[in-house]
């Protein structure tokens, strides 16, 4: 589907190549425009959830403070994008409700809750306020910029939870606005090295994966529990997906929330261009990804497997042979993981070989091709995730539907090329085209030629 001139989204065959002379659109382009379809459901049921007031055209009309509007504006947002425009007037209105908001990867949900988070602060005091919890290192500290950023003009105090981030004998926090993952958030306030007492506002980004009882449901149910009974905390759930599985349990996380779904056959970005390569076995999956190389490169690029030792077993191997490339996964030691996102953030390493650590959430608006060397696969309940033993023959679709969002981020163009190899890998990726109702092209790899001009126009 494509969006003619009106903004109404018409069928178009998928992997065609846009009309010569298109331009990739700017970041604020297509999603300020998108007419995607948001339900909104209140949690006050006589409101009308169409009515203007629950809606912002201008960031103006939100009553924030000067200082949080030049912090805006000084990051380039001129206007809200389609989620925010729903979403903010609902955050920000007083007395604060719960939300639960799904909106497709990149349309600026991190904006919106960091900007809810900063909005409620009272700077006047030195103690924590807000709490947000993301699922990896790398996720957090990239909310935390968003957070610095947009708090620039403000008198913000921050602090992270995650692993290694603190000094042991660290005394009591008195951040603002504490971002971490949920095992360290969970020590910090056990430990009461952060204060409870004056939180106000409580966020969980992919809050379906946090949630998830197979996932870190456990720890983030700990911070819950953890939070102050005295006055009403502000709950607020964000994810691009929210399967059937955790929505009972989100709605019970988040009381009475408003409510900003997407329709499902829009979960998958428009602007993203699915391919498969039929690959012989796996050697030739390896020999079809040095063939890309030169088309890797070209923008930036993700590679997804679905184990650590895969992600270092070919990084090695194409080191080895000459290609640039470098591998992130959990195993790796915080400093490490930090030196090698930070590279790839400032474009220092072009190739990204990871594992479903990175599948969610990072925003690198460079990003233009994911490559699924290994598609997500379903775990076995109480297998727990990432261990190479409990994987299922079910494809994963929620996390193939983050992984491809980190490319086509805020309106721009991506592409995604699946590997296939063997019967059980072509069935899997039939459903993921059927979960997600969008078609997935075939490039074919004898023809190196072919292929690169395929993706090339792809990404045009
Ligand atoms: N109103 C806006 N105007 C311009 N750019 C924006 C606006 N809101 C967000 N952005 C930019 O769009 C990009 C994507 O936003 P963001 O990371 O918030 O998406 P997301 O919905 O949280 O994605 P994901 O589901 O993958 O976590 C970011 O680079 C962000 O800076």
């Amino acid at each position: 589907m494509e969006k003619d001139a009106d903004g109404f989204y018409t069928p178009v065959e998928e992997g065609a190549a846009p009309a010569a002379g298109t331009s990739q659109p700017g970041p604020n382009a297509d999603l300020i425009k998108s007419t995607f379809e948001v339900t909104v459901t209140l949690a006050d049921q006589q409101a009308d959830p169409d009515s203007p007031l629950f809606s912002a055209k201008t960031f103006e009309e939100l009553g924030l403070h000067q200082d949080l509007l030049k912090g805006i504006y000084d990051m380039g947002f001129s206007k809200p994008s389609k989620i925010q425009e729903r979403a903010l007037p609902l955050l920000l209105s007083n007395p604060p409700t719960n939300m639960i908001g799904q909106s497709q990867s990149g349309t600026g949900k991190t904006a919106a809750f960091v900007l809810t988070m900063l909005s409620r602060i009272d700077f006047t005091k030195n103690t924590t306020q807000a709490l947000c919890l993301a699922p990896s290192r790398e996720l957090a500290r990239q909310i935390m910029s968003v957070v610095v950023s947009m708090g620039k003009f403000t008198a913000v105090q921050t602090e992270y939870a995650i692993k290694d981030n603190l000094a042991r004998d660290s005394g009591p926090i008195t951040a603002h606005i504490v971002v971490g993952t949920p095992g360290t958030m969970t020590d910090l306030m056990r430990k009461r090295i952060i204060d409870v007492a004056d939180i106000k506002v409580f966020v969980l980004d992919e809050a379906d994966n946090m949630l998830d009882q197979d996932g870190l449901g456990d720890q983030t149910l700990r911070v819950k529990n953890m939070l102050p009974r005295d006055h009403p905390v502000q709950i607020l759930l964000f994810s691009a997906t929210f399967p059937d599985h955790v929505r009972s349990f989100a709605s019970k996380f988040a009381p009475a929330s408003n409510k900003i779904e997407l329709q499902k056959e829009e979960l998958s970005v428009a602007g993203i261009r699915q391919f498969y390569m039929d690959c012989r076995n796996e050697e030739h999956k390896y020999d079809i990804l040095v063939h890309l190389y030169a088309l890797l490169t070209v923008g930036q690029s993700i590679i997804f497997c679905q184990h650590k030792h895969t992600a270092d077993r070919i990084s090695a191997r194409m080191s080895a042979e000459g290609h640039k490339v470098a591998s992130l996964h959990g195993a790796k030691d915080p400093a490490e993981r930090d030196a090698i996102i930070d590279n790839f953030r400032d474009g220092r390493e072009k190739v990204l070989i990871t594992t479903n650590v990175i599948a969610r959430g990072i925003d690198i608006l460079q990003v233009n091709m994911v490559v699924n060397y290994d598609l997500p696969l379903m775990y076995e309940r109480g297998s727990g995730r990432g261990g190479a033993d409990g994987a299922l023959d079910k494809p994963d679709i929620e996390t193939y539907i983050h992984r491809i969002g980190r490319t086509g981020r805020f309106g721009r163009r991506g592409i995604s090329i699946n590997f296939v190899h063997d019967k059980k890998t072509w069935l899997q990726m039939e459903q993921i085209e059927k979960a997600t109702g969008r078609k997935i092209m075939r490039i074919e790899t004898n023809d190196v030629d072919e292929m690169e001009e395929k993706m090339k126009n792809a990404l045009k």
